[in-house]
């Protein structure tokens, strides 16, 4: 990932975390370079990003008060596509974080069609510098200073598959309708369903729960997220089959590890018409190699700056190995990976290989953990059907699985 940021070392302000922060999305160099000029010597630390994917990362890693929001990215695009497609990213991320969008080809229209989406203002390129300074500051007043504690974690979608059920996920989340989230352990479920959330028109907080842990159902209304649907007991599914047909009826997005088709097995029909009016299934993430690469640039990122170490040089051969392990935690496991890469500062990504290895000598323990850890993995990580596999109490599994740091 490379920004200039560093290379204007006299004024460099971007290590003092009193001053305000501003981060400036543009591709064109020498605009970045002028705004730099202009921002840092009026006392406004600024950061650069040269597309949408840099944005995210920047957002996700430091404490942006205020965005200058350039809409094109890529080589002769004028449409403004790109950047309301980013504005609409970074408002899930950062609900209230100001946005000036910068318009220069893309016109009026599309400055308006910005706004709409959530934008605080905007500018027309070439900007006059006072008074661009003078918006920015007042906005910067007005907003006061938010680092985003409350911040999203970024949604990174570099494949088509995902690209796709992003889409069709924005598309459906100001509606009502009830949304069915599958994919194995780790795939990015929860995170898509705060991403409904967050574009949905709901402004209550939202409710999550597990239906493993689940003995009643909320009393308020509003958007529920609920995990593990499949474990819902037959009372509360009737239950929420009631609420849901009754008036005021809560949006639930339900997340589940099985494939609708096996979910239908475990799930009252009529409940499963609710919940499967909207259907987004996450494929796994060896099965999109896009994702990885794209996901370990931003983790990489990320990871150096939350510690506070240097990042890690990662060229095509790292990203080929990434790309050839089978990943079964999914994301989870990816970032983990790499956050130990940051923290170790060196390439060591053979964890899980090594885990699938039968160690020629082992003891009691050492078998009962590998079998307790296959069961889990076998069923990705759902307590409820590996408790079952193995002839155990749900109770019985999570002490072998705290015992065995599972
Ligand atoms: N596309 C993505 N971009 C960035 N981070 C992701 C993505 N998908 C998943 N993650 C990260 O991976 C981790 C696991 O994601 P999440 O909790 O959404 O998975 P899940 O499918 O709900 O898992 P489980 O079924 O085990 O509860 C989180 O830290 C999440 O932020």
């Amino acid at each position: 990932m490379t920004t200039f940021r560093n290379e204007l070392s006299e004024t460099d302000t971007s290590h003092d975390v009193d001053l305000p922060c501003l981060l400036f999305v543009d591709d064109d160099r020498d605009i970045q370079i002028a705004a730099c000029l202009l921002f840092q010597r009026r006392g406004i630390k600024i950061l650069s990003a040269y597309d949408a994917a840099e944005a995210l990362t920047v957002l996700a890693s430091h404490p942006v008060d205020l965005v200058l929001l350039d809409l094109n990215y890529s080589k002769g695009a004028r449409s403004g596509a790109e950047g309301l497609a980013l504005l609409k990213d970074i408002l899930v991320l950062r609900r209230d974080l100001p946005v000036l969008v910068v318009t220069g080809h893309s016109g009026v229209s599309i400055a308006v069609e910005a706004m709409r989406t959530g934008a605080t203002d905007f500018v027309m390129k070439p900007w006059n510098n006072d008074r661009l300074v003078s918006l920015v500051t007042s906005v910067l007043e007005k907003c006061g200073r938010n680092h985003g504690s409350d911040a999203e974690p970024v949604l990174i979608a570099a494949s088509e598959a995902i690209k796709r059920i992003v889409t069709e996920a924005d598309r459906i989340a100001p509606t009502r309708a009830c949304v069915l989230v599958s994919g194995p352990s780790g795939v990015g479920k929860m995170l898509l369903a705060r991403r409904i959330h967050a574009l949905s028109q709901e402004a209550g907080p939202v409710q999550s729960f597990s239906a493993e842990d689940c003995d009643d159902l909320p009393e308020e209304g509003g958007v529920w997220i609920c995990r593990e649907i499949e474990a819902l007991s037959p009372t509360l599914q009737r239950r929420l089959t009631d609420r849901l047909d009754g008036s005021a009826p809560p949006r639930v997005i339900a997340l589940t590890s099985l494939d609708p088709a096996a979910l239908s097995a475990h799930l009252q029909p009529k409940l499963m018409l609710h919940l499967g009016m909207v259907r987004l299934v996450l494929p796994p993430l060896r099965e999109r190699p896009e994702d990885i690469a794209a996901l370990a640039s931003h983790f990489l990122h990320y990871f150096s700056v939350r510690h506070g170490l240097p990042e890690p040089e990662c060229d095509t051969s790292r990203i080929a190995a990434l790309q050839a392990e089978t990943w079964p935690q999914n994301v989870r496991e990816l970032r983990a990976a790499i956050e130990r890469v940051v923290i170790m500062g060196e390439w060591q990504i053979s964890a899980n290989k090594a885990a699938n290895q039968t160690p020629e000598l082992q003891t009691l323990r050492d078998t009962e953990k590998s079998l307790v850890e296959a069961a889990l993995r076998r069923h990705s990580f759902n307590v409820t059907q590996a408790a079952r596999e193995l002839g155990l109490t749900r109770p019985a599994l999570y002490r072998r699985m705290a015992r065995y740091g599972l």
